[in-house]
């Protein structure tokens, strides 16, 4: 027997062209499972992805969440697909296109425009969408897929209706669309990373570490007298990075040890001035709550810290308070009291976050 005679497919033998459509609003693995069980039986597969501003619009408004717009959704395929160069993902205009069953050749004639090639067969679960394809596409076959959701029973309008209730099916990419991000912030010695770590660890999530409290060690020999503006920039613009990745890693939930206001409270401390690049990264919507901790815990000389003094540590906790009310943060919460008291509090707060 030759190896060949053990080859139970050729490559060649399939399909060449095939096609998976949707809103993927969001993605879930039911469309993976579609678009995976597609991909197996063709050579190329296109993923399109519908981009109708008003309908989208809808949908998300009547769910009670942000709009996810078309960029988003298609960022987030090519993510889950980056390293599977069979599968292509594009858009397709479907705005102004009306809703009746003439708007199946206008839908049919614009693919057409953005899939130049001949599609062998669709994958799809609706039985009258595959008639109205077979309709619009000659030679073109039509393959249902896992039409009674036996796979994965879960849809997208579900999701975005209870995101938490069906974490496990949203797809990686559009996770940290959904995560629920807290700030915690408060002046030197305020327990701020301790209780950061603790809340990542008690909901099983990730953390974002504060680059500013390793930065003078790791690039000024230790001495934080040589910072320059350049510095805070190059610490704002790391930390981003450091978020980007705990979002990406997040279990429904994100905690974030210091944002761009607080390397702006440093930069005024240190530089004796505000620092314009590092105010354009400021981002009070980023968050979904702010942890603002009182400085009430005793103070701990680190090597690093500076204002030790219990007036001026209430005096400055008093100016990053206000640097946060007047760049428009919301649901700033202080926490006070002993360790305890303040873990317990940043719990109970954010758990509400992710009922
Ligand atoms: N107006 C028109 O004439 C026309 C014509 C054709 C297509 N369209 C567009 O096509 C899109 C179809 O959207 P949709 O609502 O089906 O998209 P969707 O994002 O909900 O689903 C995308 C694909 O995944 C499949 N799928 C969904 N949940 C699944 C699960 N749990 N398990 C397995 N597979 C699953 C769907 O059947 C579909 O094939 C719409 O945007 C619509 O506007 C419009």
């Amino acid at each position: 027997m030759s190896d060949k005679d053990n080859i139970v497919i050729n490559l060649k033998d399939l399909p060449k062209v095939g096609v998976c459509y949707g809103k993927f609003l969001p993605p879930h693995r039911g469309h993976l499972y579609t678009i995976l069980e597609a991909a197996t039986n063709v050579q190329k597969l296109y993923v399109v992805v519908s981009d109708n501003s008003n309908k989208i619009d809808k949908l998300c408004k009547e769910d009670g969440i942000d709009v996810i717009p078309v960029a988003l959704r298609l960022q987030w395929l090519a993510q889950q697909f980056q390293d599977m160069d069979h599968i292509k993902v594009v858009v397709l205009d479907e705005n102004n296109m009306g809703d009746d069953e003439n708007s199946w050749n206008v839908w049919a004639d614009r693919l057409k425009d953005v899939v130049k090639e001949h599609i062998d067969v669709f994958y799809c679960r609706d039985l009258d969408d595959s008639r109205r394809i077979k309709h619009c596409f000659k030679n073109t076959k039509v393959n249902l897929v896992d039409r009674n959701d036996t796979i994965f029973n879960v849809n997208s309008s579900e999701i975005r209706k209870s995101p938490f209730k069906y974490w496990d099916y949203i797809l990686g990419p559009a996770r940290p669309y959904f995560t629920k991000k807290v700030l915690i912030t408060g002046t030197e010695s305020s327990g701020k990373t301790t209780l950061t770590k603790s809340l990542a660890k008690i909901f099983n999530t990730s953390w974002s570490e504060e680059e500013g409290r390793y930065y003078a060690e790791k690039f000024l020999g230790g001495d934080e007298n040589y910072f320059t503006d350049e510095d805070f920039i190059r610490m704002t613009h790391l930390q981003v990075e450091q978020d980007y990745d705990a979002m990406r890693n997040a279990n429904k939930i994100c905690f974030f040890d210091t944002d761009a206001t607080a390397t702006q409270y440093y930069s005024r401390l240190y530089m004796g001035h505000e620092n314009k690049i590092v105010e354009s990264y400021i981002n009070p919507d980023k968050y979904d709550l702010v942890l603002l901790l009182k400085p009430d815990v005793e103070w701990v000389a680190d090597g690093q810290r500076l204002n030790g003094n219990q007036e001026k540590r209430e005096r400055l906790y008093l100016n990053l308070k206000q640097m946060y009310v007047e760049r428009g943060f919301k649901n700033i919460i202080e926490i006070s009291g002993d360790y305890n008291t303040r873990l317990n509090t940043a719990i109970l707060k954010s758990m509400e976050l992710i009922r």
